[in-house]
Parts: C-alpha cells; sequence; structure tokens
C-alpha cells in the first residue's frame, strides 16, 4: 500500500480533534469525508479505517511511540509510524518518518502485548472493572474480540420488502450480502460499503443494525394491535424493528429525554413508512405516571456504559469514566423501579443493555426482583450475550412477566 500525503493529513488532523479536544470519533470521520469530492470510495475506506484504528490502538501505540498526551503532531506522526509499521505499510522519505525505528517498533510490540491492558490498549479501570465482573478467561477473550473492527449488519425493513427480495436489490447496486443464521431479518455485508448512499437505503428498505441488537426487539414478543411503551428509545433503532413486527398495527409510545433524539427517530419512521409510533418526551415523572398499568409491553433499553459496542464505538473506552459507571448504575436500577409500573397486569417488560458487564445486567435484574416494584414480576428468560462467543456486539436481555 502507498501513503498518500493528503489522507495522511486528514488522518492526523482527524486525531488531532479526537484525543486532544474531546470530539465524537464517528462525528470527526463524517466531517473529513467531506473534506475532497475527488477521493473515492478507497481514500475514504482509509481515512476512515486508520482513524478508528489509531483511536482503538491508541494506549499501546502511544506506549511503543514512547509518547504522551496531550499529543503534539509530531507525536501523532510517531503513532501513525507505528501504526503503519505493525501493518507492514513502507514509510515514505517524508520528514514526519526520518529516524523511525522499524525494528525497536516491532520489538516493543512484542514486549508490551504480554500485559492485557496494554495488548488490548484498555485504561487500567476498565481492565480492573472487566476482570472482576466476568472472571480472566472470559474477560481476556471478550476485551479481544471487542477491539476487532464490526461487520456492517442489515436489518430488513419487512413493512417494505423481504430479506430475499433486499439481498437481490443491494445485489443490483453491487453490494453483495449474506444470511445469519438465527437472525430473521438480517443481512450481512459480505465487504464493507457505504449503504446509506444506496437507493434502498432512501426508499428504507433497511436499517444498519448489529445482529444482537436486532435479537431485543424479538425477545419483547409484540403483536400487531398492542400497546408497547420503548421507554429510553433515543434515535429509534429498536423502535422501528418493534414496528415492523407489529406490522405497523397497534400503537408504539416511543419516549426518552432527550427530544432531539426523539426527532431523528422521526426521519427515520418516515422513511421506513412507519406510522404507528406517538413521540413523548420524560421531562418530568408525568408522561409515566399516565401510562401507569396501561402497556401490553414495555422495553427498557437502559443508558450503560456500551462495554459490548466497543468494536463500533473504539472511542468509547477513552471517555468512558468510573464515576460515570456508578451513575448509570443507579439510573439503570431507577428506570426499572419507576418505567415498569408502565406495564399492564399479564403484560411484559424486557430490560436491555449493550454491556457485558453482570453489574449493569443480571444483578440489576436481580435487584428489581427482589424489591417491591418488582415483586409483581417473574423472569422467564434472559441472554448474555458476549461477543467473544456470539460473534456480533455484546448484549444482555431479560424478559419479565407481570403477574396478574
Ligand atoms: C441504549 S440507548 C437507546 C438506544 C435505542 N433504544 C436504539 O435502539 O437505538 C439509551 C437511551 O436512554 C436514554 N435515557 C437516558 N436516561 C433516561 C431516562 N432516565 N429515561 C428515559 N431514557 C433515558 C438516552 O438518551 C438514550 O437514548
Amino acid at each position: 500500500m502507498r501513503l498518500h500525503r493528503n489522507l495522511c493529513f486528514a488522518v492526523i488532523d482527524g486525531l488531532t480533534l479526537i484525543f486532544n479536544e474531546g470530539h465524537y470519533a464517528d462525528k470527526v470521520i463524517q466531517q473529513l469525508l467531506k473534506r475532497d469530492k475527488r477521493w473515492g470510495s478507497r481514500d475514504r475506506g482509509f481515512v476512515a479505517e486508520t482513524v478508528y484504528d489509531i483511536v482503538r490502538w491508541k494506549r499501546l501505540y502511544a506506549e511503543i511511540a514512547e509518547v504522551k498526551e496531550p499529543f503534539d503532531r509530531d507525536n501523532l506522526w510517531r503513532m501513525f509510524a507505528v501504526w503503519a509499521t505493525l501493518k507492514g505499510i513502507s514509510l515514505p522519505d517524508w520528514k514526519y518518518f526520518e529516524n523511525t525505528p522499524t525494528r525497536k517498533i516491532k520489538g516493543r510490540f512484542d514486549e508490551l502485548s504480554k500485559v492485557r491492558k496494554l495488548r488490548e490498549s484498555i485504561p487500567d479501570w476498565i481492565d480492573a472493572v472487566g476482570l472482576a465482573e466476568l472472571g480472566e478467561s472470559k474477560w481476556t477473550k471478550e476485551i479481544a474480540k471487542q477491539n476487532e473492527k464490526a461487520e456492517v449488519i442489515l436489518r430488513t425493513n419487512t413493512l417494505k420488502t423481504t430479506k430475499e427480495q433486499l439481498q437481490n436489490i443491494l445485489a443490483d447496486e453491487g453490494i453483495d450480502t449474506e444470511f445469519i443464521k438465527g437472525h430473521p431479518s438480517a443481512l450481512k455485508l459480505v465487504e464493507r460499503a457505504n449503504v446509506f448512499v444506496t437507493d434502498a437505503f432512501k426508499k428504507g428498505l433497511f436499517e444498519v443494525q448489529d445482529a444482537c441488537s436486532q435479537l431485543v426487539a424479538e425477545f419483547l414478543d409484540v403483536k400487531p394491535g398492542m400497546k408497547v411503551v420503548d421507554s429510553c428509545a433515543g434515535a429509534g433503532g429498536k423502535t422501528l424493528h418493534i414496528a415492523s413486527l407489529m406490522e405497523n398495527k397497534g400503537q408504539i409510545v416511543a419516549m426518552d429525554i432527550y427530544e432531539s433524539k426523539l426527532r431523528k427517530l422521526k426521519v427515520r419512521a418516515k422513511r421506513n413508512g412507519v406510522h404507528n409510533v406517538d413521540l413523548k418526551v420524560i421531562d418530568s415523572t408525568k408522561p409515566i405516571k399516565k401510562l401507569h398499568n396501561k402497556a401490553d409491553r414495555v422495553l427498557i433499553d437502559a443508558p450503560c456504559s456500551g462495554l459490548g459496542v466497543l468494536r463500533r464505538n473504539p472511542d468509547a473506552k477513552w471517555k468512558l469514566e468510573p464515576e460515570f459507571l456508578d451513575r448509570i448504575r443507579g439510573v439503570q436500577q431507577d428506570v426499572l423501579q419507576q418505567y415498569s409500573k408502565m406495564v399492564k397486569p399479564n403484560g411484559k417488560l424486557v430490560y436491555a443493555t449493550c454491556s457485558v458487564l453482570p453489574s449493569e445486567n443480571q444483578n440489576q435484574v436481580q435487584t428489581f426482583l427482589k424489591s417491591e416494584a418488582g415483586a409483581n414480576f417473574e423472569l422467564v428468560k434472559d441472554k448474555k450475550l458476549l461477543a467473544h462467543t456470539s460473534g456480533y456486539d455484546g448484549f444482555y436481555m431479560a424478559l419479565m412477566t407481570r403477574k396478574a
């Protein structure tokens, strides 16, 4: 592979914003890709993947390059040189790469890779939490898997098409896909591609959604005609899936504390041809109280650490803080206590997270079931999906029923 100067500059500019100014990697990449209209899909792929790679391996590369935060541009070029050397890419004779110690880089990589938190490039505290909660063997495999690149997975919008039809339509647009066993609406891209520019996307024939994430709406066991509350709906990934499963019949109340997220849901619902969703901002306890004992199904897709989806958000490990994790565990128990009251007798409740930590998952459900609010509920089943066993994102989901 030959390195092109303007693409490498874009990478260094992006890393400056992410590492030194706290910008989100996905937003920075979106901006970078608009920089030069002449860039083809390979160029864009290079910029996006190199930025993500260096973000993912920040700690390891900084240790190898012997640089410390805040990184100046020279430091970032040294980390870039580490990335290129470990990939076997020969460095051009640019001034940034003068005196790059290629052999030393490989030697330090071998040496540092003996220590998990350096090899897997994670903060000490995340390594300690993962080890304490999952144990040595599971945590070692899980964090290694979480550092791999995620495939692009689509969920067919069955309101508009079938998985088979969508596969053919995408093939006509030059995108080959495969079915995934056990995931009835999923299509996996054979090769990475920008699916958002396809006609099929613009017509609302699919959404991008990880395979394990697609299991959550199915777990809720919805039927056409039901009243369903999606209490932490965000931009509506699961709401749209629920609407498909309900064949657009019945009512979905999609709630969130952020109006801005619900506005995005509205745009997506329109594209998807979904018209049974009412949006409700949770700005006090009132919207929840109004729905007490009213819903056939309630989904709590709770805010969490995101430690199951690091493959998609590698910068999350640098942004996450122990105080946030403590606070979010409190929010998780609070929403379970309060939002479960919306379930009517004989109705069902699903609590889900995209975390792999038991303290955010089964332990929260156990605490809830032992509490006064949870005394009316029974656990039917739960799924603890780890990335290294499922092959997809890490998720947790628990299905509970409210007694009559
Ligand atoms: C895991 S995300 C939801 C993802 C979304 N369900 C999807 O499938 O795309 C959790 C959501 O909970 C929202 N949230 C945080 N605290 C909340 C609360 N107390 N009540 C309701 N929603 C909350 C966040 O704004 C965020 O959108």
